[in-house]
């Protein structure tokens, strides 16, 4: 099992982890009480005492925002709390705490917002099971015009499973529990959270045990102990030799994807391209070597040499039957393959025959649209990536400001650490060049794919504004370096 310290917890686990806690002995009003003890912690260390409206909803949420308004008020500050529905109406441990508050409750109308200085959402969280209702989104509209606002678990209107946020708005701060839910990073909803903090609220982490969760945010953490380490007595080619498929016209692509697989450690780098393209790859590469692709047969032969040990085509490959055939024929070896851009979206009118076709290690790095290409679109982000690494076997990538890595087997993990300098032309090139040169080393294709999904966005970020995608090979011996000194 991965590591659990980065899991996210869906909202049954969620509710699980609860359930284990309290059954262990810790009742849910203590809690409860941790929790909202947590978010008025996290208020008061950020903000000056000031003028509070915290919103309660019917379930747990709003009785966390009790708890919130009793220590906020404890402290000092001057404390409104509008309920949405009638008091009594709350159960459990929500009831006991909503008791425990000794000041005024209001209904939730916009008058509670009145002159308010910050707002808590404390209206829905996990429990939310369907669209806000109107008066509820209403409200939540003139809260954001109002002043800055603090979730608790998740911004109201939020789904923590999906990351759908209708009819939410965005808050400053958003304080969850134990772990991130998949909403905290997942976009739209990824923008509605603010900051998020993890408090603790006293659930062991040994629960995780019994839930086995499947999805995590990137982190080195996952795969650190899994990355390539260079023997004292390898040479070049004990650290793997990867080939990159060279297409013509467009060169800059492979280019860019091999530089990217020599910067991720692969020992040797070759690019194939057609005869009339090898003047303009060799003049643009030096340590990378270049190879005439020749005619299908001598690309056949080529593959057949078993020091080759990660295959990539597609950044420039174009749309076609020799792509086609020439990712069968690399899949056919059986090796670790990449297949990107244009190797994915030559075989949209015929997707059977490329599902068909894996059987050994392999990775896809659709963007959204060659994703439409190949698999069905539908569902949120985490699950229609799950279900396309199902059907077709394969680690699938589906990228974006939220990328998405799955494997075949039900593990998932949620990217967050790519800023929006990375939207711009062969960056995904490179990406897929750094798979490659992980893949080419030995690494395993899901976490190899994490990995090297995170290194590209440290690097992007290491870099800031300003960034094309060239520099981001160059930027890689920095990200690496900064990672490994710190074991
Ligand atoms: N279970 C526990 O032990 C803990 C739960 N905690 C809090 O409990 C929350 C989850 O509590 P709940 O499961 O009670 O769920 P919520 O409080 O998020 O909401 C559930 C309530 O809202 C109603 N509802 C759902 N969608 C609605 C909609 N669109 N319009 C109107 N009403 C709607 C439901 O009928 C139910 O009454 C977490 O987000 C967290 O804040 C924390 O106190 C930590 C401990
Ligand atoms: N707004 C964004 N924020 C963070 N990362 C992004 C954003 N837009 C794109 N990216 C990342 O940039 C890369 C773009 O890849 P791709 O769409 O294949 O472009 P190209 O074909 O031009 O290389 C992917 O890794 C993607 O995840
Ligand atoms: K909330």
């Amino acid at each position: 099992m991965l590591d659990t310290q980065s899991a996210l917890l869906t909202v049954n686990q969620m509710t699980e982890a609860d359930r284990l806690t309290i059954a262990a002995g810790t009742a849910e009003e203590v809690l409860m009480e941790r929790a909202g003890a947590s978010v008025a912690r996290e208020i008061i260390k950020a903000w000056p005492p000031c003028r509070v409206a915290v919103l309660c909803g019917p379930g747990n949420n709003g009785g966390d925002g009790f708890v919130v308004a009793r220590h906020l008020a404890d402290a000092g500050w001057d404390v409104q709390v509008g309920v949405l529905g009638p008091r009594d109406r709350l159960k459990g441990a929500a009831a006991h705490h909503a008791r425990l508050w000794s000041g005024l409750t209001a209904p939730l109308t916009p008058a509670v917002l009145d002159s308010a200085d910050l707002i808590v959402d404390a209206i829905f969280g996990a429990g939310l099971s369907r669209a806000l209702d109107g008066p509820v989104a209403e409200l939540l509209a003139i809260a954001a015009r109002t002043a800055p606002i603090i979730a608790i678990d998740v911004p109201s209107g939020v789904i923590a499973d999906s990351g759908e946020a209708s009819g939410a708005v965005a808050a400053k701060l958003t304080v969850t529990f134990f772990r991130k839910k998949p909403g905290h990073l997942l976009l739209p909803a990824r923008h509605f959270c603010g900051k998020v903090v993890v408090a603790d609220i006293g659930i062991p982490p040994s629960v995780l045990d019994m839930i086995s969760p499947q999805t995590f945010e990137n982190d080195p953490i996952l795969w650190r102990g899994h990355f390539p380490i260079l023997s004292g007595d390898g040479n070049k080619f004990t650290r793997g030799h990867a080939l990159v498929w060279g297409g013509y016209r467009m060169t800059g692509a492979a280019r860019l994807a091999a530089r990217g697989a020599a910067r991720a450690g692969a020992g040797l780098t070759t690019v194939t391209c057609p005869e009339v393209a090898l003047g303009v790859y060799a003049t643009a590469l030096t340590s990378i070597m270049v190879q005439p692709l020749g005619d299908q047969a001598s690309f056949v032969k080529l593959l057949a040499d078993e020091r080759i040990t990660g295959l990539l085509i597609g950044p420039g490959a174009g749309v076609g039957e020799q792509t086609r055939e020439s990712v069968l024929a690399m899949l056919a070896t059986g090796r670790p393959t990449v297949l990107d851009a244009d190797a994915l979206t030559s075989f949209q009118s015929d997707p059977e025959t490329l599902m068909a076709s894996i059987s050994g290690p392999c990775v896809l790095t659709p963007h959204n649209g060659e994703f439409a290409r190949l698999f069905d679109p539908c569902g949120d982000k985490l699950l229609r990536t799950r279900a396309a690494a199902r059907r077709s076997g394969a680690v699938i990538v589906l990228k974006g400001a939220d990328t998405v890595i799955a494997a075949p087997d039900g593990r998932a993990i949620i990217n967050s650490n790519a800023p929006p300098t990375l939207a711009t032309a062969g960056s995904g090139d490179v990406l897929a060049g750094i798979i490659l040169g992980l893949l080419a080393q030995g690494m395993e294709p899901f976490l190899a794919a994490a990995a090297a999904v995170w290194l590209h966005g440290e690097a992007a970020r290491t870099f800031g504004p300003g960034l094309i995608a060239e520099d981001l090979p160059d930027l890689l011996p920095k990200v690496l370096g900064t990672l490994f000194s710190q074991i």
